[in-house]
Order: C-alpha cells, then sequence, then structure tokens
C-alpha cells in the first residue's frame, strides 16, 4: 500500500508504540484517526501528527465498549471520506499469577475481573475496531485495506500474565481469520508480536527487572517504539503480507 493520502485508524495511539506508529505514518504522507481514553494524550499525538504535515483527529473511545468503537468508525468515515487502514495497539497489564503460594498455601489467585478487563480490552477490542474498520472499507469499496494487530511475544505463553497471554494468543488467531475472510476483499491482516519495548507500560516496573529483561535479549538491550512503527510501516507497505505474526524481539523468544 503506498501510505500517502492513506487514512490509518490507530487504537492506544496517544503514547507509546502507538503514538510512534502515528508520527512514522504520518511521514509517509498517511492521515492518522487517532483513538484513546486519554484525550491530553490524544492531543499530544494529534500535534506531532501535524508536525510532520499530515492531518490527525483524536477521538476518545474505549476498545472495548462496542457502542462507543461503532460510533467512533463511523465518525472516522463522516470526517475524513475513507478509512484504508486499523493499528490495534490499545493495551493494558494486569499481571499475576493463576495463584501464588507460600509455605503450601494458597496466598493469591488472578482476579476473574483482571482476567475479564485485560481480554476485553486487548481481544474484544481488537475484535470489534477490524469488525468496524472492515465493515467500511468493504462497503466503501476501498481497493486495498491493511489491518495491523498489535500482539507480543507472551502470546506463546509468559509467566505471570495468564490473562495478557491468552489475549495475545488471541489476536494472532483472529489475525489469521481475519487474513481469509478479508483477503477476497484485497483487505490484508498482520499481527506483530514485539519483544520488550520501553515505553510507559514497561516503566511502571521495577528497575531490577527491567535489567534483567535487557540480559535475556541477545541483542542484550529493549527494544524502542520505532523498531515497531517500522515493522508496522513494512507490513502496510508490503502488498503481500498477510495471514501471519511479525515478532520484533531482539532475538529473545519465550
Ligand atoms: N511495551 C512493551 O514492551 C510491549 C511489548 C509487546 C507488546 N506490547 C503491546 O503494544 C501495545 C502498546 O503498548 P505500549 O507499551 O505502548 O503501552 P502504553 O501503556 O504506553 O500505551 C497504551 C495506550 O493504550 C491506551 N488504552 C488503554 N486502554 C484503552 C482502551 N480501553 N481504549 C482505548 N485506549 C486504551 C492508553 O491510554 C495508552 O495511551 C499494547 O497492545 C501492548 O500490549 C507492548
Ligand atoms: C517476557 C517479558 C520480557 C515480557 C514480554 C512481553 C511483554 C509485553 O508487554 O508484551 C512484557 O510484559 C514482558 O513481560
Amino acid at each position: 500500500m503506498e501510505l500517502n493520502g492513506k487514512i490509518v485508524a490507530i487504537t492506544g495511539g496517544g503514547r507509546g508504540i502507538g503514538q510512534a506508529i502515528a508520527v512514522g505514518l504520518a511521514k509517509k504522507g498517511a492521515k492518522i484517526a487517532i483513538l484513546d481514553l486519554d484525550q491530553d494524550a490524544l492531543a499530544k499525538t494529534k500535534a506531532l501528527v501535524e508536525a510532520e504535515g499530515s492531518e490527525a483527529r483524536g477521538y476518545q473511545c474505549n476498545v472495548a465498549d462496542e457502542e462507543q468503537v461503532e460510533s467512533t468508525f463511523s465518525r472516522i468515515v463522516a470526517d475524513f471520506g475513507s478509512i484504508e487502514g486499523l493499528v490495534n495497539n490499545a493495551g493494558i497489564l494486569r499481571d499475576a499469577q493463576l495463584i501464588k503460594v507460600k509455605e503450601g498455601k494458597v496466598v493469591k489467585k488472578m482476579s476473574a475481573y483482571h482476567f475479564e478487563l485485560v481480554v476485553d480490552v486487548h481481544m474484544k477490542g481488537a475484535f470489534l475496531c477490524a469488525r468496524e474498520a472492515a465493515a467500511h472499507m468493504v462497503e466503501l469499496g476501498v481497493k486495498e485495506g491493511c489491518i495491523v494487530s498489535m500482539s507480543s511475544i507472551a502470546y506463546r505463553g509468559n509467566f505471570g500474565q495468564t490473562n495478557y497471554s491468552a489475549a495475545k494468543a488471541g489476536i494472532v488467531s483472529m489475525s489469521r481469520v481475519w487474513a481469509k475472510e478479508l483477503g477476497p476483499y484485497n483487505i490484508r491482516s498482520m499481527a506483530v508480536a514485539p519483544g520488550t519495548i520501553e515505553t510507559e507500560l514497561l516503566r511502571s516496573m521495577p528497575a531490577d527487572i527491567l535489567e534483567d529483561f535487557a540480559k535475556m535479549v541477545p541483542l542484550r538491550r529493549i527494544g524502542n517504539t520505532d523498531n515497531i512503527a517500522q515493522a508496522v510501516e513494512s507490513i502496510f507497505e508490503n502488498s503481500y503480507l498477510s495471514g501471519d505474526v511479525m515478532e520484533v524481539h531482539g532475538g529473545f523468544t519465550i
């Protein structure tokens, strides 16, 4: 896909990886619809996209809420006149072990609330946004569409991340389904699975744990948001990439 002039919606685009993707795609001339919960973050990314000479609009939207997602995608199409791309990127962490045991006694369990919350934001959110974006793309008769959904290397099953690993594995599977179902409309679908990338999501972890993460990577460093933005750009630009997961982790796999 030639990105210049194309309309791309990015969820969780207010900061971190989503913001870097917005700026990277804007540098190639894409117009960006930024979706996020956080109004201030929306305004920051909008300003960064405009500084690249492109257009942006911010939409406050909880991706896990069906009505909000439906109305937001209708507004995007009304505002921009089209939609050719979607990056499902919004995410949260609520890490915990399934059960925590001390001296033979279970002292803590992962709550069903945190399981549902993480699955709702990542997996239901990606499902709802892909459904609405694809429906508009098909009805508008766009020549080429592309959906990129953010998974994680945790999709293979990471210690302490039952909820997150399940959601990220679901995103890989759904991306493969969408490639099959939407391919006949020339809409491609790919997942991206980053390793450890330095953003606020990770900065919430203790410094010694972050140092340990870096030591586990063959390249001996944590990745940056531009590493992921470049992967997303390459997927948009390669018209034969579909139905798989691109892993970006400096050689570190779970
Ligand atoms: N940082 C990493 O190491 C890493 C690694 C692998 C995968 N990922 C994935 O990359 C994506 C971005 O991660 P990040 O590190 O930039 O996170 P981040 O916390 O810096 O940014 C996430 C953004 O998503 C928004 N968001 C959260 N819940 C939302 C909701 N319900 N609706 C709309 N927006 C919502 C937040 O407001 C925030 O702006 C996530 O899907 C994450 O799981 C991150
Ligand atoms: C395995 C570990 C370094 C790790 C991988 C992926 C993450 C992610 O946010 O997707 C991190 O949470 C971290 O646990």
